[in-house]
């Protein structure tokens, strides 16, 4: 799996040229499909993302994107702990992004998490319209990933079970160390089945678990995302490659 890890100088240039990757991507999987997949993270994704997108959102054919999310807490789709509504509120909602192609949790489902997970499940399914026995997962054009700092990733903490899902495409815990302790996420089948993974992380706080995954090759959630026949690329800024010394760090000229 190719990997590329670059540093940026700030959130500003790092969202500048993360907009310039999507638009790269956006482009490729037109000629190819005519529609473009993406996976949205929660936490500070949304926002770094914001910031790049709703510079030049002109750039974008919106009419083609489909959006889901990477992982999901199950609450009311407004409510203060949904990624959707963080999503929506740092840039869906000022984008014109047909609605029927953004693709929250189902409401009615947010008390039954096994439920919750299966209807995600088959959302998938009409969408990539798989045919064949032999295609098992959905390839989404560009998934686009968080890391908390224990090293989690989509709702994928370390030493839990769901680590080890290889047959879903979306599974459900309701112990998250992390609150809300109740979740629906990919499985690693999913994400790593992506043509292009990409993680943001910025900031100081980020140093410890970079230096555990990047620099010492730690198997933590994070550092087990290896994409089949993917690009992998990791997003961060100067201050949270600050202390790594054995990863190789591409520092990109910036827009
Ligand atoms: O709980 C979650 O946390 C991770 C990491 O968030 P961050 O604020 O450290 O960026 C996020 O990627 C995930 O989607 C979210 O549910």
């Amino acid at each position: 799996m190719p990997r590329t890890v670059y540093a940026f100088p700030s959130t500003e240039t790092l969202a500048a040229n993360l907009r310039d990757q999507l638009l790269r991507a956006q482009d490729e999987a037109l000629a190819k499909h005519d529609r473009f997949t993406v996976a949205l993270s929660g936490g500070s994704l949304p926002q770094t993302l914001a910031q790049g997108l709703l510079a030049h959102p002109e750039s974008f054919q919106w009419d083609k994107w489909h959006i889901f999310y990477a992982d999901e807490r199950c609450v009311p789709l407004d409510h203060a702990d949904s990624n959707h509504r963080l999503a929506r509120e740092a840039f869906l909602d000022r984008v014109p992004i047909p609605t029927s192609q953004i693709h929250p949790i189902n409401p009615d489902l947010v008390d039954q998490p096994a439920a919750a997970a299966e209807d995600y499940q088959h959302q998938l399914m009409r969408v990539f319209a798989l045919k064949g026995a032999a295609v098992r997962f959905p390839v989404f054009d560009v998934i686009l990933l968080g890391m908390g700092p224990d090293g989690h990733t989509c709702s994928l903490f370390p030493n839990h079970p769901l680590l080890d899902e290889d047959e879903k495409w979306v599974s459900y815990l309701t112990d998250s160390p992390k609150p809300p302790p109740t979740r629906i996420t990919l499985t690693y089948p999913v994400v790593n089945h992506a043509h292009t993974v990409i993680f943001v992380a910025t900031g100081a706080s980020k140093q410890p678990v970079l230096e555990r995954i990047l620099d010492r090759n730690e198997p933590l959630p994070a550092g087990r995302v290896n994409p089949i026949h993917g690009h992998l690329y990791w997003y961060l800024d100067d201050a949270a490659t600050a202390t790594l010394t054995q990863t190789t760090i591409d520092r990109p000229s910036v827009i």
